[in-house]
This record gives C-alpha cells, structure tokens and sequence, in this order.
C-alpha cells in the first residue's frame, strides 16, 4: 500500500511510542529499525523510521535524518513527522533544530510546529513551558537525566539557540478558540518570519485541535500524541485507508526476560517493584564492568531456571549514576551498560527466550540492534506509549517490548506479559 506519512523518530522506544498511538487509529503502520539499506517495497500508509540519534552531534543527527527523508519520500510519503521526546530530550548542543531545520530547507516548507505535549503521560505545555505531571520540567526528575539533563522548561528558550531562523510561540489561548483560530495565528507568525511555532497543548482535546489545524502542513514535529489524530482526519479526507485488523503478529513459546538501562524515577519504581517481588535478579555496576566485562553476568543467566522471569538492570538512583559517570565518563559508563544489556539480549535469544521487556531508549537501540531486529509489527498496547512488538531475530520469532524510561505504572514488568497472553 502507498506510503502517505513519513515519520523519523529519534530512538527506538520513541518510535514504538509512535507506532502504538497512530495504530489506535486502524490504519496500517510500519515500523524499521534505522534507514533499510533496501528501497521501499510492503510498504504500509504509516511508516516510521527509528533512529539513535538523540545525542548524536548536529552534523550525524541531519546526515542520518537526511537519509531517513529520502527513503520516506522514495516510498511515496507526502506529509512527514519528526518525532523527539514529550520531556524534549536535547543535549546543549541540541539537534531538534538543526534536524528540523535541514528537513525544512529540503522539504521546501518555511514554517512547522513543535509539541512534544502527551496528556495521557502527564507532559503538558502552556505558555511555552513544559511541565511532567505538576512539575516544571526543570524541576521533574529529568533534571537528572543521565544523558539529557534537562535544566530548563521553557521550550521557546530551549530551541531557539538551536535553529538560525526565528522562534515563536501559539499559546492555550489561541488553541482553546479553535483550529481556525491556530491556523490564523500560524498565518500571521509565518507572515512575521517566525519558522519555528512552539504549539501548547495540556489536553488531548487540544491536540485534536492542533492536527486540524495542522493536518495539511508538509513536516510537523513533535511528541508522538501530536501526531495520533492525524490517520483519522486523512482517512477522512480519502487520502489513506483504515484495514480490517490483520491477525496479531504471534511469537515462538519460550521464557521471558527484562532488561533495563533505564536511570529514569519511573523505571528505578519498577525494578524495586519487581525486587519486592522476589523476582531473581541481577544488578549491573558501571564500574566492575570497566574493570572485569560481562561474563559475570551471563554466566549468572546461563544459570537461570527458565521458568521465572530474570531481570538484569542497571537501573539506579541519580547519585550513583553521577558517582559512576565522573569516574568513567557519561559516554563510556553508558555504552558499557548498553553493550553488555545488548550482549544479555543476545545471550538469552541463544538460550531460548522469546519474550523480552526492555526499558530505556538508548538501551532499546543497543539491545535491537543486537538482536539484528530491522522491523517491528505493532501489537497491544501495555501502557499510553508502550506497545507490544513482534520480529524476527535470526530465526527466532520473538515479542519485544520497547518502553520509554518515563512511561508505565509501577507494575510495569509485570503487568507486560499480562497483556501478552492471548
Ligand atoms: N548505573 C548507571 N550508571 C551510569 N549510566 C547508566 C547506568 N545505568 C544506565 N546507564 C546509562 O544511562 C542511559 C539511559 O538511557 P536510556 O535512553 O536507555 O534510558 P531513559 O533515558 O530512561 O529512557 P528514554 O530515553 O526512553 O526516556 C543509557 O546510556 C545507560 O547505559
Ligand atoms: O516521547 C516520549 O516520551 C517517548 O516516546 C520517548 O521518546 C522516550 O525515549
């Protein structure tokens, strides 16, 4: 089927996030994990292309994005979506502008909107200032993000040094008059100069309002609930189609695993869940990695009865991710962690298990790739954001849920594979 949407997204449990809400609209959706090397072919009316290019420097982030658009175009999308986090992950160096700034020049557009706003997850937007449930963002507890310390919640003030051309803002009060009344506020900021709209959005209604408003421009950028009233309202209009659900992607039996890499306050609520639990368990340490490798914690999961669920982690609480960081470095305490959860992904794959919950973006990309997975079916959704994905890995036939560091109740881990049973 002809491709209508082109979506890129930052990282992996962003893309997922994606896929699950514009799949809540029936419409087929397509998933790839980076930029197929092949040219398009079974493509479907949505596809998403997920990148690991959240911190990566300016210049890899658009070559990569670049590349993605061009695969996009060649498979026949004609509306495109940008897609970063709902918390507006960037480093100081922030590459959501430059990304969106280059797909503008080469899509021709002069103007596009930035909501990361996902009610249903508590990230909501009002006068330019995002919050996470009641708190600023600056203040949540992505102020301590391993990666992404965010230290500011204006977004006005965050993008700004990163596009060359002017920022402004649509605030709640034009949003709540209606789609008319956003796109005539759009109207007047492009006639300004103003390439880069801030939209705020603190309700889903409001985002209904803002895909209306917003339905016919050639690139939006976003969170991934911006983006879930689109399939609808085109459906409407004849430019794609819904399909009569196909028959759920099903998976080989065997154990189930969880892997988590994830520093955020929701995921460390998890894993005490789960440890509470009396699950078995094994901790990872930055530090005793650097000085002895993995095999310490493979032997651990060649050692597992398989019929309890084992969770590897190095899931910790801010104080010790920063004690670790400033003996090894940020970048080398994550890629240790990435690669020996990657290295697990693998071990456990080998072994037989088929089911597997990983938490965190970065760690879903390393643990992915590593699985050699190139394309995900979209299946249930466990919580707003996180659903259940089907591959192949090898020859392996596995479900793999990919869930963002934020997102999921405290009974995350368990409740998963709830929902997987048929
Ligand atoms: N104990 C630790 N010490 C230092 N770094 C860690 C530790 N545990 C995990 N990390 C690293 O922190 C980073 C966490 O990022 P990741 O994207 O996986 O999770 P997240 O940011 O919570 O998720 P999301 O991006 O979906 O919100 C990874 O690079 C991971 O390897
Ligand atoms: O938007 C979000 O919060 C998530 O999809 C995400 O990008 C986490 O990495």
């Amino acid at each position: 089927m002809a491709t209508f949407f082109g979506a890129i997204a930052d990282d992996f449990t962003g893309a997922t996030d994606l896929a699950g809400l514009l799949a809540r609209s029936g419409v087929p959706v397509s998933l790839r994990m980076g930029v197929p090397t092949e040219p398009p072919q079974n493509t479907a009316p949505l596809e998403i292309i997920a990148l690991k290019c959240r911190t990566s420097p300016v210049q890899e982030a658009v070559q990569e994005t670049q590349a993605a658009l061009e695969w996009l175009k060649a498979a026949g999308a004609q509306r495109f979506f940008w897609k970063y986090c709902s918390t507006f992950d960037s480093t100081a160096k922030g590459n959501i502008g430059p990304v969106a700034e280059n797909l503008m020049a080469t899509l021709g557009v002069n103007q596009t909107i930035y909501c990361p706003a996902f009610p249903e997850n508590g990230r909501a937007i009002f006068m330019g200032n995002l919050f996470v449930g009641e708190q600023p963002l600056s203040e949540s507890p992505m102020k301590d993000h391993p990666l992404t310390p965010m230290r500011d919640s204006n977004l006005t003030r965050l993008l700004a040094p990163q596009v060359t051309k002017p920022v402004g803002l649509a605030n709640r009060l034009t949003v709540a008059k209606g789609a008319a009344a956003l796109g005539e506020r759009l109207a007047e900021l492009a006639a300004n100069g103003v390439a880069h709209v801030v939209v705020d959005a603190v309700a889903n209604d409001d985002l209904d309002v803002i895909a209306e408003a917003c339905q016919d421009m050639t690139l939006l950028t976003g969170g991934s609930a911006v983006a879930m009233p689109l399939p609808e309202l085109w459906a409407n209009q004849g430019l794609l189609k819904k399909s009569t659900p196909s028959d759920v992607p099903s998976y080989d039996p065997g154990p189930a695993i969880v892997l988590s890499g994830s520093c955020s306050s929701m995921t460390n609520k998890q894993v005490a869940d789960f440890l509470e639990k009396g699950g078995p368990s094994f901790r990872l340490d930055p530090l005793e990695i650097a000085e002895t490798g993995n095999d310490k914690v493979l032997n651990w999961l060649a050692s597992q009865d398989s019929s309890a669920t084992p969770l590897i982690y190095a899931t910790a609480a801010p104080d010790a991710v920063r004690a670790a960081q400033d003996r090894l470095d940020v970048e080398r305490a994550g890629s240790l962690i990435e690669d020996t959860l990657a290295a697990c992904a693998q071990e456990a794959r080998d072994s037989g298990y088929r089911r597997f919950v990983v938490a965190g973006g970065e760690t879903s990309g390393a643990v992915t790739k590593a699985l050699g997975v190139t394309r995900l079916n979209i299946g249930a959704e466990i919580a707003p954001g996180v659903p259940w994905c089907f591959a192949s890995s090898h020859n392996a036939r596995i479900a793999i849920t990919l869930k963002s560091g934020n997102f999921g109740n405290e009974q995350f881990f368990s409740k998963a594979f709830e929902v997987l049973e048929p």
